[in-house]
């Protein structure tokens, strides 16, 4: 089967093909319906069920490819996209458009220097070497920072300002972190997730440049933009279903208004007459980190027969 002939007339969704954001994203496209098949060592698997072709692409890749129009849709990190953007600035045409927070992969963008030594600031850093898979957007950071230095400089000396001195930001593909130990930096700039890594290596973070979490982007012309929100009301759909849990309990009528303020539900809670006389049954969507507590303090009223039942998908305002 020639695939790329077969990518005419579809949607390009580019997802990433291997590392943190991977699974989740496959997932994702599993709770939203999207049916495929991957051939072995192909990147392109048609979709089943909808006129959509899944590119699997290195996430760091995923911006350049949307940004530029040539795919869609695409599920990549917000740090990747940052990076994207510090080195080819958007225009009217090109660059790519957040269209949903997916709310997993969370890890920050963060400078770090050695517990132990005397850099204690990033200003501290401005001059000297730091290392970084993420180069354009460390020279970002650092250029903003010898600016205002230079111009701090110039203000102490009374004239306009001095020349800046230039950080030096070299790059390194993965283990960033022992950079410092092998005396290549002065500094790094590199995720932290839990921070394990960094302590590790005996770093701390100074700053944040970036907040990442996973997001979908759509480059800015995409040719089914009906379809592209077809796809997002899904994906929202199973982010929600994720977030919430649907929670039922019988409680005395006399009881419902405290229960309510329990169990407030997105909108408000569904309320059916028992059989038995001044007993109702309610249903109500309740945030999954909060349904502990909540079903300790429904009991504790009163309530029973509370059953916890977990989403499969949901279409929520
Ligand atoms: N602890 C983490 N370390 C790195 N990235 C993380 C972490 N947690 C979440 N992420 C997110 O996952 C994205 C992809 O990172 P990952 O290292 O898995 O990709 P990869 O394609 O396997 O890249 P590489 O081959 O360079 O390691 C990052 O850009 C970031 O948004
Ligand atoms: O805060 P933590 O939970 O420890 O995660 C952060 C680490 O994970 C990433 O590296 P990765 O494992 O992808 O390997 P790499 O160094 O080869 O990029 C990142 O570059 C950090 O080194």
């Amino acid at each position: 089967m020639d695939l790329v002939t077969n990518l005419e007339d579809r949607l390009l969704f580019a997802v990433p093909k291997k590392g943190r954001l991977q699974q989740a994203c496959l997932e994702l496209l599993a709770g939203s319906d999207i049916k495929f098949h991957r051939h072995n060592r192909l990147d392109i698997a048609l979709v089943m069920n909808l006129p959509l072709a899944l590119i699997f692409l290195p996430a760091a890749d995923i911006p350049m490819y949307v940004g530029e129009g040539r795919v869609d849709l695409g599920i990549t990190g917000r740090d990747t996209c940052e990076e994207h953007e510090a080195a080819e600035p958007p225009t009217e045409n090109t660059g790519v458009l957040e269209i949903l927070d997916l709310e997993f992969g969370a890890c920050k963008l963060q400078v770090q220097v050695p517990e132990k030594g005397d850099i204690h600031t990033p200003e501290e850093l401005v001059g000297k070497n730091i290392v970084s898979s993420f180069t354009k957007l460390s020279e970002k950071y650092f250029r903003d920072l010898e600016l205002k230095a230079s111009q701090q400089d110039g203000q102490a000396n009374g004239e306009g300002g001095n020349r800046p001195l230039r950080t030096h930001i070299k790059h390194a593909g993965g283990s960033v972190e022992a950079a410092c130990a092998l005396g290549v930096a002065d500094g790094i700039v590199d995720l932290v997730e839990s921070g394990e890594t960094m302590r590790a290596a005996g770093l701390k973070a100074i700053a944040t440049v970036v907040e990442s979490t996973a997001i979908l982007i759509s480059s800015k012309h995409p040719s089914d933009p009906k379809l592209v929100n077809i796809i997002t009301n899904r994906i929202k759909g199973v982010i929600t279903a994720q977030k919430y849990v649907l929670c039922t309990y019988n409680v005395e009528r006399k009881n419902l208004a405290a229960a309510s303020k329990i169990t407030p539900g997105k909108r408000a809670p569904t309320v059916q007459n028992l059989e038995e006389e001044g007993w109702v049954a309610v249903s109500v969507m309740v945030a999954r980190s909060k349904i502990a507590g909540v079903m300790d303090e429904l009991t504790e009223m009163g309530a029973t027969d509370i059953l916890v039942t977990k989403l499969e998908n949901s279409r929520t305002t």
